[in-house]
């Protein structure tokens, strides 16, 4: 505080937003929406006319998008990233690019932060802190954080939203409302997708991050269910000094996750540090179904002691936990690869929803097991499984819960910063030290019943484990069992033999009615009704255009049958 009583803002050197308040007249605003849709409708249309259909036009059209998001601003960015985790609903060029969707906004001036905080709190700044820091710690699309001192010496960190931001969400979600309404109306192809629904699912989710009660209510939510664990550190809320768009958090500094430089120079036991975050996400998930459905490096840190600090509790995901023998039950599901077990505790969990025909889900499981069991989670590979499912449900979208989705990106997260701090590491050589927890904290008769027995079955069945030849035997009859591979690659490819013949015939048709209008033209034209001559004339034309049009299909339809066929 300065002589006056006044706390001194510094001027912050970091480039600060020409449009901080985003106060747009809703005409303009659609507009620029609007023509970001219709565009985008356009690029697509005229991809699909010409057959350019590839990878790399895919990417293009991706990169040109992510752009446009980043002008249209916070909400849009919000948007993208949501998207990003969406690999069930978006190809998967678009999920590679939208992943690189960073919140690249610049910081609001301190001017503008103290405005809100005052006009939130009700109070002039220097009542309310005896030290502000104007330039902000960090500086995201929806707020900024910067660091205080209470009067009564505490260090705090107060984070923002920015100005004008809820007035902004509404009018871009009111906008996008409309959009959904005429794509469903116009568009009918589009009505398969439940654009609808996931509109909802976003309008939900986006809200929850701009309100900061709820953001403070879920940091106390989760620093209860760690109360027992004391190298877990989550920063007390300053109720106080908080509302709808302030939030005063305790200030506890630490190094960020991913820093392995940093965290070795400190001699912390980065292994240490990979073990306790399994074991807080697996807490989270099975234990409590209540977890961060973002993990991302900038959400976690480590202290100098070596405590995991979480921050943001802004995007929590909730998921039905589970009984601890069952857990336990599930886990050596995993070990055994017993895609049945695997998928009853998703279907229990609220993961998966049981559904008449299993087959894909029982793939997808399946992959997912023999590809992540005893290796590190790639990315590559669960969109080589997205691929599959594209594949498959070409003609009838498939949708995971979005929890689900949450979950898949947050392991790839998670084992992204694992594979930062240490490359050898291993899933579920990290993932012991949870079960031995919660099979001997609890000291339930019950639990420790179910681990023997299961531990019982698994050392049979490695006693059991048939010889290679019959593995590769077995294996062979579970894919076909499993996913009836011949008779589900056989239906698809008559389904794409019937378009095509449907093309075909369309096809023959447009070629007879230009031909005739043609013919009919030109006997009219020698004759006396000239008019009705020019009339026929042009409806020729259109015939021309719509066999045109039909014979790309044709084409179209030809080059994905000799991609898929490769
Ligand atoms: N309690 C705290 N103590 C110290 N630093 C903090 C605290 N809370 C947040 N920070 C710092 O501010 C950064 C941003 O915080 P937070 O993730 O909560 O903001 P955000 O606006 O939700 O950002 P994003 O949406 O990008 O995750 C953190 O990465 C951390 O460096």
């Amino acid at each position: 505080m300065n002589q006056q009583g006044k706390i001194m803002l510094k001027k912050t050197n970091l480039p600060q937003s020409s449009k901080a308040n985003y106060r747009y007249s809703p005409f303009t605003r659609q507009l620029m929406i609007f023509q970001v849709a219709i565009r985008l409708l356009l690029f697509l249309w005229q991809d699909r006319l010409t057959g350019n259909n590839s990878s790399r036009q895919r990417h293009r059209r991706a990169k040109w998008l992510v752009k446009k998001l980043l002008i249209l601003g916070p909400t849009f960015i919000k948007i993208g990233q949501a998207l990003s985790t969406r690999a069930d609903l978006i190809p998967l060029e678009y999920v590679q690019e939208l992943s690189l969707l960073q919140d690249r906004v610049p910081p609001f001036s301190s001017e503008l932060a103290v405005a809100v905080i005052e006009a939130e709190l009700g109070k002039p700044l220097y009542t309310l802190f005896r030290d502000f820091e104007s330039i902000p710690l960090a500086a995201a699309s929806l707020g900024q954080v910067h660091k205080a001192r209470l009067h009564t010496g505490e260090d705090v960190v107060v984070k923002i939203q920015r100005p004008g931001l809820e007035a902004l969400f509404n009018l871009d979600f009111e906008l996008l409302h409309r959009l959904v309404r005429l794509g469903n109306r116009f568009l009918p192809k589009l009505r398969k997708y439940n654009l609808e629904a996931i509109y909802q699912e976003f309008f939900e989710l986006l809200y929850q991050e701009i309100d900061y009660i709820h953001e403070g209510k879920n940091a106390d939510r989760f620093r209860e269910n760690f109360r027992t664990y004391n190298r877990v550190l989550v920063p007390q809320v300053y109720w106080e000094y908080t509302t709808k768009k302030v939030l005063t958090l305790e200030y506890v500094p630490g190094i960020k996750i991913d820093d392995r430089p940093t965290l070795e120079a400190s001699q912390i036991n980065t292994k240490d540090v990979i073990q306790l975050g399994i074991t807080c996400y697996l807490k989270q998930l099975l234990e409590d179904g209540f977890f961060q459905s973002d993990p991302h490096p900038g959400n976690m840190a480590v202290s100098r002691r070596g405590e995991i600090i979480f921050y943001d509790f802004g995007t929590m995901a909730e998921v039905k936990a589970i009984a601890q023998d069952q857990m336990v039950k599930t886990f050596f599901a995993v070990l055994k690869k017993d895609t049945d077990e695997v998928i009853q505790t998703l279907i229990y969990m609220g993961l998966i929803e049981p559904v008449a025909d299993m087959t894909p889900i029982k793939r997808m499981v399946n992959f997912l097991l023999e590809e992540f069991r005893d290796k590190p989670i790639d990315v590559r590979a669960f969109e080589q499984l997205s691929g599959e499912i594209y594949l498959m449900f070409e003609q009838q979208p498939f949708r995971l819960p979005p929890q689900m989705t949450f979950i898949i990106k947050s392991l790839t997260t998670l084992d992204g910063i694992a594979r930062a701090l240490d490359p050898q590491y291993n899933l579920l050589a990290a993932a012991q030290p949870f079960l031995k927890n919660i099979a001997f904290t609890q000291q339930q008769g019950n639990l420790l019943g179910t681990l023997a027995k299961q531990t019982k079955n698994f050392i049979q069945y490695k006693l059991n484990q048939p010889s290679r030849t019959e593995l590769s035997i077995n294996r062979l009859e579970s894919r076909l069992e499993l996913g009836e591979l011949q008779v589900r690659v056989r239906s698809l490819e008559s389904e794409r033999a019937l378009k095509k013949i449907q093309l075909g015939i369309k096809s023959l048709i447009y070629t007879c009615l230009a031909g005739f209008t043609l013919i009919a033209a030109a006997i009219l034209l020698v004759g006396t009704y000239k008019q009705v001559a020019l009339i026929l004339f042009g409806l020729s034309g259109l015939w021309f255009l719509l066999l045109l049009k039909s014979l790309i299909n044709l084409a179209f339809q030809e080059k994905v049958d000799k991609i898929i066929q490769k």
